[in-house]
């Protein structure tokens, strides 16, 4: 019924002040932020252009182009992936080659796979690129620099001389991607003015010399950098967002369990739901905090450039790739189990989730594909454990690694199942697991005579450490979170449930891991999954409590199953009827198509 709330006996249950759980789930971002983010998923252009400018142009250049840029009198793409290249960025083939004579660059697609393709915005609406491009003076190869194109009129939008552009097509079903015009473009010789290179980094002068950054020169993939902390966030929005659904559907979904007329059973209560749902929830708290610190690291990056102060650039490129890699992975697999948990109905559009997922499984691939991010993180880690010798301390993230021999050593003594609850024996156990799965990486490393070889035989391995790493980063924000003051009645308890329930699922996940590395005994995983039950019991009669703190209106959520008030069978079927083949009641092409075969007269019993 209308204006019933379906949920009222579950919201009632709730353990915890709601209101003070909103605003920990906010955190430093209003609801605002919140929304936007995830709604500008899918137009992410003006959302790097923008940082990408900033990062790469002088302040001349940001004076000129950035009023533009803000106001929307150019349109921008961030122009940087081929088709033949996108992770390998220093593979990139465009070129842009220094003419002294008109001080001006031409910028040239010297092969098929040199056509740009895939960036967001490129394939209609452009009308500037950030085209990443080999900057060449008298043949010598400078590498990738960023170059802004223009490249259709201001005034009819028509594409401008030597600049071909197209649309790449349709992507992945029929999602909400497709509305983002992901382009291809080929430059036919098309000539900019030498003060279009965007030179905050390296300069070329008007003699045609070079004069190479005095700042690493990694600081040119800066953008992707402030993207992938970004794109953490989101992964916390869009997993949120299929639990929310979720949760809610199941605590209106009953099947089976009548007895003597009584009620059937709400499948949140069947423990294999708890089981793969639970975690999803833990998750969606554990993403959204490591997110927030990863934010407050990055603009203390930021703050230490300005100062040219490097020092934590390496581990900010580490974190940001391994955390936009680990937070993806779980959230693009977190939102496909979530329409899972929803049986049948989570299949329909009208639950949301089939197109919340299309829209998100690119997080995967874009902003760095989730494995070369981790191979990233795996190069990180082997370096800092080979600088362990000549008594470098590694501090931050990987502090733990100074304590390697120690780490080696550590076996849990853990006795009870309730022992698992102890942030610091859970943190032990993930810092001896971290630890021992990148010492055993680089012990095999070290049996190759060329470390490059050795990397590339064991990047499998190597992928597995990074992930140990990137998890223990997670746990310990979790915990860290949690060692803040937090009010409210039972917010900081129920965060505790989640923060044991995240951890405990990951021990559990990877089991194999701490066996095959001695860090735990089986009988101490077992009792991890004991302690893991009894959590999801002490979550149950707070669920729906939990989604209803990330504050998401119905608007936001677009899904009949995740619904506020749970009124969910009426608003699923008034759904249906909105579909436009139930405008009528005989289907189009049924007198063509279907009626003559149902006339036809039966031929020897054979029709
Ligand atoms: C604001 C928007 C918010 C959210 C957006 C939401 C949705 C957006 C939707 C779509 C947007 C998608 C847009 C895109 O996809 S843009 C294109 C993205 N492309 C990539 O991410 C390419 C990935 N590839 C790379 O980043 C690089 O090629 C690489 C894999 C890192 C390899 O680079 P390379 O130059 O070959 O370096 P290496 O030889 O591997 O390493 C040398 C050295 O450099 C260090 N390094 C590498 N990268 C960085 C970095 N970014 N920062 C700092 N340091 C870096 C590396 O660790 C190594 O260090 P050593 O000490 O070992 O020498
Ligand atoms: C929706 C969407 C939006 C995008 N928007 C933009 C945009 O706006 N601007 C832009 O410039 N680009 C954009 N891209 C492109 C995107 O950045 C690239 O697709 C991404 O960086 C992955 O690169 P790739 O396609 O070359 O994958 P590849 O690297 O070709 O990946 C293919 C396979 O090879 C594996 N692989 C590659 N290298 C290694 C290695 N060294 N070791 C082990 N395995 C390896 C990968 O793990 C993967 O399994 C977008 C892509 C998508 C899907």
């Amino acid at each position: 019924m209308e204006g019933v709330d379906h949920l009222a006996h579950e919201r009632n249950k709730a353990q915890f002040d709601v209101a003070v759980m909103k605003a920990v789930w906010a955190g430093s971002r209003d609801a605002y932020e919140l929304f936007h983010r995830f709604s500008r998923l899918v137009a992410n252009d003006p959302e790097m252009f923008i940082p990408a400018i900033k990062a790469q142009a002088t302040e001349e250049q940001q004076k000129q182009w950035l009023p533009l840029a803000n106001k929307m009198k150019i349109i921008g793409s961030y122009t940087q992936t081929e088709l033949g290249h996108g992770s390998n960025v220093r593979g990139l083939e465009t070129t842009a080659t220094f003419d002294p004579k008109t001080d001006e660059f031409v910028l040239n697609s010297p092969t098929l796979t040199a056509t740009k393709w895939w960036p967001g915005g490129l394939g209609k609406i452009a009308t500037h690129a950030l085209a990443h491009a080999r900057l060449i003076i008298d043949d010598k190869d400078y590498g990738v620099h960023g170059f802004l194109v223009q490249l259709r009129s201001l005034d009819d939008h028509l594409t401008l001389p030597g600049i071909t552009i197209g649309d790449i097509g349709m992507k992945y079903g029929s999602g909400a991607y497709n509305t983002m015009d992901n382009g291809s473009l080929i430059f036919d010789h098309v000539r900019i003015p030498r003060n279009q290179m965007l030179m905050r980094l390296s300069q070329v002068t008007r003699e045609g010399k070079y004069v190479p950054s005095n700042v690493p020169r990694q600081l040119s993939y800066g953008t992707m950098v402030y993207v992938r902390q970004k794109i953490v966030f989101d992964a916390s929005i869009a997993l949120s967002r299929a639990v929310c659904i979720s949760t809610r559907y199941s605590a209106v979904r009953r099947q089976f369990g009548s007895h003597n007329g009584s009620p059937e059973t709400q499948v949140i209560d069947y423990k294999t739901q708890q089981a793969r749902l639970f975690p999803l929830l833990a998750s969606a708290y554990a993403i959204r905090f490591v997110s927030e610190w990863l934010n407050s690291f990055y603009k203390d990056l930021l703050q230490r450039l300005e100062a040219k102060d490097f020092s934590t650039l390496p581990e900010a490129h580490a974190c940001t790739a391994g955390l936009k890699s680990i937070t993806t992975s779980v959230a693009a697999d977190g939102i496909e189990e979530c329409r899972k948990l929803c049986g049948g109905h989570g299949y329909l559009t009208s639950s949301g989730l089939p197109e919340l997922s299309a829209v998100y499984i690119p997080a995967c691939t874009y902003e760095g594909d989730n494995v070369v991010m981790l191979l990233q993180v795996a190069r990180y880690l082997m370096k800092t454990i080979s600088q362990l010798k000549s008594g470098n301390k590694p501090v931050g993230t990987t502090a733990y690694l100074g304590r390697a021999e120690q780490l080696m050593q550590y076996h849990s003594d853990v006795l009870r199942a309730e022992d698992w609850l102890k942030p610091n024996v859970v943190v032990e156990a993930f810092e001896a697991r971290a630890a021992r799965m990148s010492m055993a990486c680089a012990q095999n490393l070290s049996k190759f005579n060329n470390p490059e070889d050795g990397f590339q035989e064991l990047s499998a391995d190597l992928v597995e450490a990074a992930t140990a790493h990137c998890q223990l980063i997670i746990v310990s924000k979790f915990i860290e979170k949690l060692q803040q003051d937090i009010p409210g009645k039972g917010v900081k308890e129920q965060l505790g449930v989640l923060r044991s329930i995240y951890a405990l699922f990951l021990l559990h996940k990877h089991i194999g891991d701490f066996l095959s590395t001695d860090c735990i005994t089986p009988k101490q995983g077992y009792l991890a999954n004991e302690q893991l039950r009894s959590l999801y019991s002490q979550v149950r009669p707070n669920a729906i409590a939990l989604v209803d703190a990330f504050n998401y209106t119905d608007h936001f959520l677009s899904s009949v199953l995740g619904r506020y008030d749970g009124n969910v069978y009426p608003k699923l079927y008034e759904e249906a009827w909105k579909d436009p083949l139930n405008d009528t009641s005989i289907p189009d092409g049924f007198h063509e198509y279907v009626q003559p075969m149902l006339k036809q007269p039966l031929h020897h019993g054979r029709l």
